[in-house]
């Protein structure tokens, strides 16, 4: 469906301001090589400044690569990135372009832009508003909709005019569950109907773990891990996560507690372990049982998540990763 071969691109030194030295050159994205299925939900897990929002604007033809090349459905993107537009529904970050217009306008434009005549344009509009539950804010200006609610209209947009592959850089940040759910069983439908290939861009964990089929981890413009969720947890095999959330300072005094601060990450109150099965046994054990239980709050137990692989794999900002 589509293939990826060395993909680079460079942004160059800004210049400075008052004859001071500017940023350096940043390698955005720094030799890709990507194979995405037809049919698949292929997502692009990072943290910020990873690199994801470049390698998408030049797989949408959107950004031309200084080196590489990509294939899409047989078509050259480097060569014609003109011809991106009629494959390719992207959905990106910024949805200013849409600002002025309202809801079915917006969709209703889309279609029209994307080639479809007046009257198939309105029933995939109003198809599309209904299936996402936006029908209520037809009329309303994007301009004046919240911040969850804009972005579900956009994500309506870019459904209308059917296009094989959908690109969806964070589609679902600020929306709240209900609308989330309208996104993906939207998705699942277009990929179970008529087959539609998804490349999503994210940095929630929890989000990639549930929808994704196979996902590929970016960090500094290069890949370092790609697989199913599954596949990827495998490599932290056994390993457990476990949480501890003291009620205020976390009791030192007890040797067991103060052993365990080298290995957690403390996040305020909680602290987060990656441990054995024995290791993890012991710690329980030693948390609940002694003197440190009263200082305890909350604990949990839990298999790997993808942001322990990510861990894992030496990215040392995971922190950058959205856990809920
Ligand atoms: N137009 C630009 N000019 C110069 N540098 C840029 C430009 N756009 C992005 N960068 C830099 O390129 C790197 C990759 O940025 P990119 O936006 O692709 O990351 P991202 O993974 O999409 O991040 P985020 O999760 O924050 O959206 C970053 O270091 C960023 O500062």
């Amino acid at each position: 469906m589509c293939t990826v071969r060395g993909l680079v691109k460079t942004y160059p030194a800004a210049r400075g301001r008052r004859g001071r030295p500017g940023p350096d050159p940043v390698r955005a994205t720094d030799g890709i090589d990507l194979d995405i299925r037809r049919g698949e939900i292929f997502g692009l897990l990072g943290p910020n400044g990873a690199g994801k929002t470049t390698l998408v604007r030049q797989l949408t033809g959107l950004l031309r690569p200084d080196a590489g090349s990509v294939d899409l459905l047989g078509h050259d993107l480097v060569r014609h990135p003109e011809r991106a537009a009629r494959l390719v529904g992207y959905l990106g970050q910024e949805s200013t372009a849409l600002d002025e217009l309202t809801v079915s306008l917006a969709a209703e434009t889309t279609g029209r832009l994307r080639g479809l005549d007046l009257r198939t344009a309105r029933a995939e509009r109003d198809a599309v508003l209904d299936e996402l539950g936006l029908a209520p804010l037809a009329d309303r200006p994007l301009k004046k909709l919240s911040g969850g609610q804009r972005r579900l209209a956009c994500f309506a947009a870019a459904l209308v005019g059917d296009r094989p592959l959908l690109v969806l850089d964070e589609p679902t940040t600020g929306m709240d569950p209900v609308a989330r759910r309208a996104v993906w069983a939207a998705v699942d439908r277009r990929r179970a109907e008529r087959g539609t290939t998804v490349l999503l861009v994210t940095h929630n964990v929890i989000e990639a773990e549930t929808v994704l089929d196979r996902v590929a981890v970016l960090e500094r413009g290069r890949i370092i891990a790609c697989d199913t969720p599954s596949g990827l947890k495998e490599l932290v095999g056994d390993e457990v996560r476990v949480d501890l959330v003291w009620r205020t300072e976390p009791p030192l005094d007890v040797p067991e507690v103060a052993a365990l601060r080298d290995a957690a990450l403390e996040t305020g109150r909680r602290w987060s372990l990656r441990l054995g099965p024995a290791e993890a046994r012991a710690a329980v054990a030693a948390v609940t049982g002694g003197p440190a239980f009263a200082a305890l709050d909350d604990f949990t137990l839990a298999t790997p998540s993808l942001e322990d692989v990510y861990l894992a794999l030496g990215g040392g900002r995971a922190q950058g990763l959205v856990k809920a």
